[in-house]
This record gives C-alpha cells, sequence and structure tokens, in this order.
C-alpha cells in the first residue's frame, strides 16, 4: 500500500509496528511522534519510522492510518484528544493497547463524529520496553486481536489488515468484553502472580540475602514477566480490576486446595495436581515468537562505508570487552545505520560505550 501512517508512541510496540508496516510497504510514508524526544530521535535512526512528526494535528487528520500505541491510560486521552480534530473520511485510527473494553468505550467519542476507530491488540511481546527493544519479527505468528465496533465497515477492516501484513500475525475480530476477560486471565493475571512471587522473595532476602543468588531456574522462568514497565502495568491493571478481582478469589481458593494437599500429606493426590497442569500445558499451542532474550544493548549511529562494523568490533577486542551479538539494524543505502551489539553484563556495556565514545565521534544511545 502507499500511503501514509502515524504512530503514536515510539515504544516497543510503536516502533516494531512501524519495521512492520515498513515492510510490508516499503512505499509507505511512516511519521512517529513521541513526547520523549530521545525516543523519536532513536525511532529515526533506526528507521522504525520515514520521519519524525512536525505537526501532529496536521499530520494525523491527512493519514490513511493513525495507531495509538501508548500506555492504555494515555491512549484514552489521546482519543479524546483525536476526536477534536478533523480526521479524513477515509482516516482509520487504531491502538494496540492490552485491554479492550474501556478503549472502546471511549472509541464511542470518534464513533459520534463518523470517524473510523478499529480497536487492536497485537498478543505479542516483551518485558522489555521502548524503541531499542523494536523488532521487525515481533508479532510474526502471533495473534493479533482485533475489535472494530458495530458500525465498522469489513473494508475498512480488511484495509487496516492490509496496512499490517508485514506483521505476519493472525487476525481475530473479538469482543471487546470477552477480550479482557481472555486477556485478563493468560495476560494481566500472570503478570501479576509474577510481581507477588518477587515480592515474596524481596520479604525474605532481608533476612537471607543468599535467596536472590540462588533463585535461578524456575523462579526466573516464572518471575521474567514482573520486570516490565510498571507504567504500563499499573494501566492495564486500572482497566481490567473486576476481571482481575475475580481471578485473584478463585486464585485464592487454589492456593487453599493446594495447602489442603499438604496438609493430608497425600503423596498421590500431589503428583496428580502436578501431572494433570503438566498434561494440559504440555497441549498448549503456547508459540515460542515474541520473547526478546534480556541482554545490555548499546546502539551505535554509523555511516553506512565498509569496515565500519570490523572497526567497532576491533576497538573492543582491543580492550578484551566481550560481546555476545551484534547486528545492523534495518540500514538502506545513503543514510546512517545503527548498529546494537549486545554484551552479557551491565559492566561489559559500560566499558563498551566507554571505549566507543572515547576513540571515535559515533552518537551512542543506551535504553
Ligand atoms: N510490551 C508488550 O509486551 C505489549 C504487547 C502488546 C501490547 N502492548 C500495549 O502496547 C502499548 C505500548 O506498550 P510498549 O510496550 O510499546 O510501551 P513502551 O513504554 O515501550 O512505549 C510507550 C511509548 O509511548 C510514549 N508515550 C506515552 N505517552 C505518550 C503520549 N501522550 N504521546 C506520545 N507518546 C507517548 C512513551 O514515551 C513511550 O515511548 C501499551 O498500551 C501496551 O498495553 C504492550
Ligand atoms: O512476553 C512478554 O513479556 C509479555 O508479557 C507479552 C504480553 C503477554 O502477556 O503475553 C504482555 C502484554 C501484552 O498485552 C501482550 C503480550
Amino acid at each position: 500500500m502507499e500511503g501514509t501512517v502515524v504512530i503514536i508512541g515510539l515504544g516497543l510496540i510503536g516502533g516494531s509496528l512501524g519495521l512492520s508496516i515498513l515492510k510490508g510497504n516499503p512505499k509507505a510514508t511512516v511519521i512517529g511522534y513521541d513526547v520523549q524526544e530521545k525516543e523519536m530521535r532513536l525511532a529515526k535512526a533506526m528507521n522504525t519510522i520515514t520521519q519524525e512528526s512536525k505537526n501532529l494535528q496536521q499530520e494525523v487528520e491527512g493519514a490513511d492510518v493513525v495507531f495509538l500505541c501508548t500506555p492504555v491510560f494515555q491512549t484514552e486521552q489521546l482519543i479524546e484528544k483525536l476526536s477534536a480534530w478533523s480526521l479524513s473520511p477515509h482516516t482509520i485510527v487504531s491502538d494496540v493497547g492490552s485491554t479492550k473494553k474501556r478503549i472502546m468505550n471511549k472509541a464511542q467519542l470518534f464513533y459520534d463524529k463518523g470517524y473510523t476507530f478499529i480497536g487492536g491488540h497485537p498478543m505479542a511481546g516483551s518485558h522489555k520496553s521502548g524503541v531499542a527493544a523494536s523488532k521487525v519479527i515481533l508479532f510474526e505468528n502471533a495473534f493479533y486481536l482485533l475489535t472494530p465496533g458495530k458500525n465498522v465497515h469489513e473494508r475498512d477492516v480488511d484495509r487496516l489488515k492490509s496496512w499490517l501484513v508485514g506483521t505476519k500475525a493472525k487476525f481475530f475480530v473479538v469482543d471487546p468484553q470477552e477480550h479482557d476477560e481472555i486477556t485478563g486471565m493468560v495476560s494481566h493475571f500472570p503478570h501479576i502472580i509474577a510481581s507477588s512471587l518477587v515480592h515474596q522473595v524481596k520479604k525474605v532476602h532481608s533476612t537471607q540475602p543468599l535467596i536472590s543468588r540462588l533463585a535461578a531456574g524456575g523462579f526466573r522462568d516464572l518471575s521474567r514477566i514482573a520486570s516490565s514497565d510498571p507504567t504500563m502495568w499499573r494501566d492495564i491493571t486500572m482497566h481490567n480490576t473486576d476481571i482481575l478481582k475475580e481471578l485473584l478469589r478463585q486464585w485464592q481458593g487454589e492456593m487453599n486446595q493446594v495447602i489442603e494437599l499438604l496438609n493430608q500429606g497425600d503423596a498421590d493426590a500431589m503428583y496428580h495436581y502436578f501431572d494433570e497442569a503438566k498434561q494440559f500445558r504440555d497441549n498448549m499451542p503456547i508459540l515460542q515468537k515474541g520473547a526478546i532474550p534480556s541482554f545490555y544493548d548499546l546502539f551505535v549511529d554509523i555511516p553506512d562505508y565498509p569496515g565500519v562494523i570490523s572497526e567497532i568490533t576491533g576497538l573492543l577486542a582491543k580492550q578484551g570487552i566481550s560481546i555476545v551479538n551484534i547486528r545492523i539494524m534495518e540500514t538502506r543505502q545513503d543514510i546512517n545505520g545503527v548498529l546494537a551489539i549486545s554484551f552479557q553484563t551491565e559492566e561489559d556495556r559500560r566499558r563498551g560505550e566507554s571505549c566507543i565514545t572515547s576513540t571515535t565521534s559515533y552518537e551512542v544511545f543506551t535504553v
């Protein structure tokens, strides 16, 4: 497709969406806006967008599609703001928020003006946030849930899907209430469980400092998502309180059942409890796509000339700094590219940053 897309909120999801849209529609103009100037600059340097926003209202009013990629409280505010502007009749506004009921209620402001709003939620992500963590393959094979609103034309839903073809996601239309019940169970509720597990370990940590060093394996797997952005999760949980309260009540019942099994000391019953969970989970179509390993990344804005990568790896090697991964992010001829270098530790990244800034004039970013 040719035309103009505006992305508001250039974080993990906004940035990954920009990359996917440009992959599927190389001739598109993708304008990006973020309240953080730094994120906007990095988004442009990484080619997740083709240009930074100069006049958001004008750009939104002339766009083919506008994606709201901010935490959901901000998305509600943006819906209020944009609905007061004069959008063209062909403009589709969509979002990527993890909740849908409150967003769709707020979207009535668009419908009252005859504007087209299609709620969206790509079910893939990471505990990392910010545009630096963007990946073109983030949504590949993931479910991309859509909540079009009653009077939205089928042809507009198809037009939105065409813009999103580069995501390689599987689109699925759902009702907003059903959306919040399902994601409440499989996404929002696990997040609370992960955070509460970390809280429990933290309480013991003051009297037993060894605990955090021994908490590997299972604890690490279960608690990974507790490292996600607290602003995003504050907003999600505040949007889905009733469903989450009910799920937590059920969880208390589940825990009481486990206490009862332990009280009984019934080894067979305990075996069956674990086995039933294992059988069910082993048959779930859990996809591995979308997870981003947590390394310490450094981004270097490099000119596009032969030998520039070996120059940088050579400088790092000379100082004995090991790297675990190095990649160029979506460069095109005649413009600068961004070299993403992953280190194993924060200390290595810090040394890498000081090595590059003290021996070259290249700009470096960390997140
Ligand atoms: N992270 C995930 O795993 C994931 C997955 C699917 C959907 N989502 C949803 O996507 C949305 C974005 O999440 P993310 O992980 O990309 O967050 P993020 O923190 O990486 O990015 C959000 C960006 O929005 C910007 N922003 C905030 N308010 C703004 C405003 N008023 N105008 C312009 N920019 C503004 C922030 O500066 C930030 O750069 C959230 O609604 C979240 O619920 C997240
Ligand atoms: O992989 C992760 O870190 C995520 O938490 C991603 C995850 C999820 O719960 O599956 C988180 C919130 C989004 O709304 C969608 C995806």
